[in-house]
């Protein structure tokens, strides 16, 4: 009985408060009725059940939002505070790590990444955990991973047949994992990587599949266990991972952590990011290997996601796409060029379009829509409103990125928004839409912001010259019509893009590629 009421108080009693109490504040966007259980999850269920992205509420309410510094959020039953507005992300900033700090809610994807730094809270050896992997990612510096991320670009290209149509995030994440491996283990670790092994299906059959695939579907279901009726009402029965879908989903976590660590086991590349890692010893051998989990579950399917959103809106804004080509056309790329390794850094750092393009890919439709969790540490108060300590904390990117107040025609794809000389720069700069600081924030803020950023841009912008010299694509004019498609991570839309031309020239024969 007591149980029986403990659960009516978590899931019905405790969330019509916080929202009942967060309506009354003109600064705070809450729904208009309290939605019992399932709360926020209703939109995201309507936009998902009408083929759209599960974001794209947000993107049709931030004119809505005019005036909201803080939004009301309910995943399912759990309440928590969406941070909006540009003044209160300062604020929010100005509050972490001492009074806001990352946080662990034990569910969902901290269940994948147990005792990796991510969900670790600010301290000292967090902190050191984090800077030790990002040290070893700018130490061998990004841009001597070029080569590595031009081959592995054409190599997925390669066996593309024109006419045909292919899942075109299947192949980034393919790219993006292929280009981890070889970056983190070395290029002889690629094969073993893609070595199929035992994935346990929700209908009980297994079926024999890569790594890639096993991170990426275990990294799925756990975010979706969140949403399992399990976790809220019986949580330790959830936590002790007996029953299904906790079950399966812990032992498929079993199999990608056993099948990194025989990576691990066999690196022999000196030059890889992995080697001297293993070799440090201000940290533990499980946390090492750990943290180079969290990278390559941080790095790889973000990255995939941001190639692929910027093709789709390169398709479907044709007059951008051919200004980019012909930046890439000028420069002297070309096939010759992204084939023989001569890509360097400097000729990429010429490309300014490409640059502007990238932003604003990450801006109109970043991988990440929120931030991972936070929570107040203690009582605080951002833009007036009271948070009481315990109450976990995001901060929305999508939001932010489509408030007409910070941006102009925020709707549109204008990487032109970013290049100076142009004229729409010199018209928002006039309006203070410029988009700087807090207005942008694909990869989030302060001490806990993205620190593959650069790796991540560079890999996006060499990914990008190398697909739009070699290939042209179609993409089904009804996609690209159809307003509320994204390709953010958790997305359920397939961009399906048909192949109309190789080697840009109609050729099918691809160069020699070495690694
Ligand atoms: C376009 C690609 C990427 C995007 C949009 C992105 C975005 C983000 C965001 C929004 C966060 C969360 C920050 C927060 O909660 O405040 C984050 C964290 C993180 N990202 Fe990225 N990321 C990308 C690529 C990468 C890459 C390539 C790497 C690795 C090389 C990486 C490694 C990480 C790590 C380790 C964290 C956790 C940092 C911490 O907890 O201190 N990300 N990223």
């Amino acid at each position: 009985m007591a149980y029986l009421g403990y659960m009516v108080y978590v899931l019905l009693v405790y969330p019509y408060f916080c929202w009942r109490r967060y309506k009354k504040y003109s600064n705070v966007y809450t729904t208009e009725e309290f939605i019992p259980v399932l709360g926020d999850l209703k939109c995201i269920n309507d936009d998902l059940n009408q083929g759209r992205v599960h974001y794209y509420e947000k993107m049709q309410k931030a004119t809505e939002m005019k005036g909201k510094d803080l939004r009301m959020k309910f995943e399912g039953y759990s309440p928590l505070i969406l941070i909006q507005s540009i003044k209160a992300l300062e604020e929010f900033a100005r509050l972490v790590p001492s009074k806001i700090d990352r946080f662990n809610t034990g569910r969902g994807l901290s269940k994948v990444l147990i005792g990796t730094f991510l969900f670790e809270r600010s301290i000292k050896r967090t902190m050191m955990r984090r800077k030790i992997l990002t040290s070893f990612l700018s130490l061998n510096s990004s841009s001597r991973h070029i080569p590595v991320m031009m081959i592995y670009t054409i190599e997925i290209l390669k066996p593309l047949k024109q006419g045909q149509s292919y899942d075109f995030i299947e192949l980034a994440n393919i790219l993006t994992f292929n280009i981890f491996t070889s970056v983190l283990f070395g290029d002889d670790m690629v094969d073993l990587a893609n070595k199929v092994r035992p994935y346990k299906n929700p209908d009980g059959t297994t079926s024999m599949v890569p790594l890639r695939d096993i991170m990426i579907n275990v990294f799925k279901s756990c975010f979706m266990q969140i949403f399992h009726p399990l976790t809220a009402t019986l949580k330790p029965i959830a936590d002790a991972n007996i029953v299904n879908p906790f079950k399966r989903d812990n032992e498929n976590r079993l199999t990608f952590i056993e099948g990194m660590k025989e990576l691990y086991n066999n690196c022999k590349d000196e030059t890889s990011i992995c080697k001297p890692i293993l070799k440090n010893e201000q940290i533990t051998e499980h946390e090492k290997i750990l943290d180079l989990n969290t990278f390559i579950f941080a790095g790889a399917e973000t990255s995939s996601h941001g190639i692929v959103s910027t093709l789709f809106f390169l398709k479907k804004y044709p007059e951008i796409f051919a200004k980019l080509r012909k930046e890439i056309q000028d420069a002297g790329i070309n096939k010759e060029t992204v084939s023989s390794e001569s890509l360097t850094r400097e000729k990429i750092e010429e490309l300014d379009y490409l640059s502007c393009v990238i932003k604003e890919g990450l801006r109109i439709d970043g991988p990440a829509s929120e931030s991972f969790f936070y929570i107040a540490k203690q009582d605080i108060e951002i833009c007036d409103v009271p948070i009481p300590k315990g109450l976990p904390i995001k901060v929305d990117f999508t939001v932010g990125h489509y408030n007409a107040e910070y941006w102009k025609n925020p709707c549109d794809f204008i990487p032109e928004r970013y290049d100076q000389d142009s004229e729409f720069y010199k018209q928002v700069e006039k309006e203070g839409k410029v988009g700087l600081g807090f207005s942008t924030r694909p990869f989030s803020h302060r001490i806990r912001a993205c620190p593959g950023q650069s790796f991540a841009v560079l890999e996006m912008k060499v990914a990008l010259i190398v697909i739009l010299t070699l290939i042209d694509f179609e993409v089904d004019p009804k996609l690209l019509a159809k307003e509320g498609i994204g390709f953010g991570v958790g997305s359920k839309i397939i961009p399906s893009f048909k192949i109309s031309c190789k080697c840009n020239c109609g050729s099918l024969v691809f160069f020699e590629t070495s690694i």
